[in-house]
């Protein structure tokens, strides 16, 4: 199936088969987690706590694990969970939040994508550079640098970390090291908004519960990218805040025909 037609299925499939998402992610972004993945018709659970995350995971058709307000308490969850998905097969979904920022979260980071398989590493461009590389201390935030990392980089980066890699940015990249696509939907003022980047995860998660990891990043990002834009022009001149909220609801009413018609997907030949 092309990639257009198989994203449109995929958004269709996600209403109509509400998988439940377990969604491993910090205070600051949780809440908008949860409810973009209500919003696109899946069902969210933020369940933490190590006596009961595997179990939770387990039930899960998806798991997302997000790096963004890591302490040393939950890494033992984040294993255990990340342990039962690749037990089960059940797609799982990294976002190295601030990943080369401190050589403790950096180490963290990778120790993870060393020791477990993950279906989707989605991160902003100064992230998976820095997860690719094993470098830290290079960058002081948790957002992008904002340099657009050439295609081909994204390639071989994809090659390196084994995964399909999704970067985010100006311009979006997806890679499974075979196929590449450039995605050109957006809006620049979703980076005035904390979270869009962590609500891509969640949404590429519950993506991949119903579709290919390819497809499922390809419509994740396309699904936020194209969120931005609709929603900008709903909340006309007014500012991030008005955004934030009809983000939701541009998610909540896209449909197939919108992803299809409206999503600027180019498949780069390297
Ligand atoms: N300069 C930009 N112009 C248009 N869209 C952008 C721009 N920067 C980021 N985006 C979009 O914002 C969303 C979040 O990406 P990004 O800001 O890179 O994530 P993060 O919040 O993790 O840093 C993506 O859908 C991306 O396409
Ligand atoms: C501000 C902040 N600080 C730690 S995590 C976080 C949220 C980052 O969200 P995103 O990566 O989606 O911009």
């Amino acid at each position: 199936m092309e990639i257009v037609a198989a994203i449109g299925a995929a958004r269709h499939a996600v209403r109509t088969r509400r998988p439940l998402i377990h969604e491993l992610t910090g205070s600051v972004t949780a809440n908008d987690c949860a409810n973009i993945t209500l919003a696109l018709g899946a069902s969210p659970v933020m369940a933490q706590a190590l006596p009961e995350v595997g179990e939770v995971t387990k039930k899960s058709s998806a798991l997302l694990i997000n790096l963004g307000m890591l302490q040393p308490t939950m890494l033992a969850s984040l294993h255990r969970a990340a342990r039962v998905a690749v037990q089960e097969g059940i797609p799982l979904v990294l976002d190295p939040v601030g990943v080369g920022t401190t050589a403790w979260r950096t180490q963290a980071a990778i120790a993870l994508v060393k020791a477990y398989k993950f279906t989707i590493i989605k991160g902003n461009g100064s992230e998976i550079q820095c997860l690719a590389r094993e470098e830290s201390g290079v960058y002081g935030g948790v957002d992008s640098l904002r340099k657009v990392l050439p295609a081909r980089d994204v390639q071989h980066m994809a090659v390196k970390l084994g995964t399909t890699v999704a970067v985010t940015g100006a311009i979006d990249m997806v890679s499974d090291g075979k196929q590449t696509y450039m995605l050109q939907n957006g809006c620049s003022m979703l980076t005035r908004i904390t979270g869009t980047g962590c609500m891509t995860g969640a949404l590429a998660a519950a993506y991949s519960a119903v579709t290919t990891p390819l497809t499922a990043a390809v419509a994740a990002i396309t699904t936020m990218s194209l969120a931005g834009e609709k929603a900008r022009k709903q909340a006309a001149q007014a500012g991030p805040g008005s955004l934030h909220a009809a983000l939701f609801d541009v998610v909540y009413r896209l449909t197939a025909e919108d992803l299809r018609r409206d999503g600027k997907i180019r498949s780069v030949s390297l």
